[in-house]
């Protein structure tokens, strides 16, 4: 399977769990040659093919070489990943339902973080300390490069490799496609868990 095709299908998947809705959500991989390979803008995830990607470059986030698809409206997110992190090979971007909620929240009550505490799946996030995580939550700015900018400021090795944007929804990494969903998957049921206890408590 060619690296467009491994793209394609997966973004597929994560459409049909309605992660996705409405052309929402960007994916896209590492390629060896300094280049990224990414989902292309305004295509229905649910319906995206291989044809429907586009290499861009790392180091300046423009098409490779010139196409009938525009590259992702967020593709600066993704590449400010791969430059920060030279583990990074995959980067998902979603608009999960529970995680879109809670970065709503966090920015309607002006807070750049959200913590979670003394949940099990804290550890599928990251590893070491499963007690809590803090994860960052950016403003959902109109100029997606201003977005970027404040994430590649500020993800670090200590921070998870998931944020959080306001009122828009939810970016993971990692050494895969495979685990950047799983961690994905992490945030998306801590955001469900806490909207869940926070209303019991209520
Ligand atoms: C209808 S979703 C609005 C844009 C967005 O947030 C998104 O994730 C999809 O943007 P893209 O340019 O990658 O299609
Ligand atoms: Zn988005």
């Amino acid at each position: 399977m060619t690296p467009a095709e491994e793209l394609a299908e997966f973004t597929a998947k994560l459409y049909r769990r309605g992660w996705m809705e409405g052309t929402a959500g960007n994916i896209s991989l590492r390629l060896p040659d300094g280049a990224a390979l990414i989902t292309a803008s305004g295509v229905s995830k649910g319906e995206l093919t291989a044809a429907d990607t586009v290499r861009v470059s790392i180091a300046d986030s423009r098409p490779v070489e010139p196409g009938r698809r525009q590259p992702s409206a967020e593709t600066t997110i993704h590449t400010a990943l791969y430059r920060r992190f030279a583990g990074c090979q995959a980067v998902v971007h979603a608009h999960p339902p529970y995680a879109t909620a809670v970065a709503a929240i966090a920015t309607a009550r002006g807070e750049n973080s959200v913590t979670f505490s003394g949940l099990e799946i804290i550890k599928g996030l990251r590893g070491g300390d499963p007690a809590s995580v803090t994860v960052p939550v950016f403003p959902n700015h109109a100029e997606v490069p201003r977005i970027a900018e404040e994430v590649e400021a500020r993800v670090a090795m200590r921070t998870p490799p998931v944020f959080l944007i306001g009122a828009h929804g939810a970016t993971s990494w990692g050494p895969s496609l495979r685990v950047a969903r799983d961690r994905m998957e992490c945030l998306e049921t801590l955001c469900r868990l806490r909207l869940l206890i926070d209303r019991a408590a209520s």
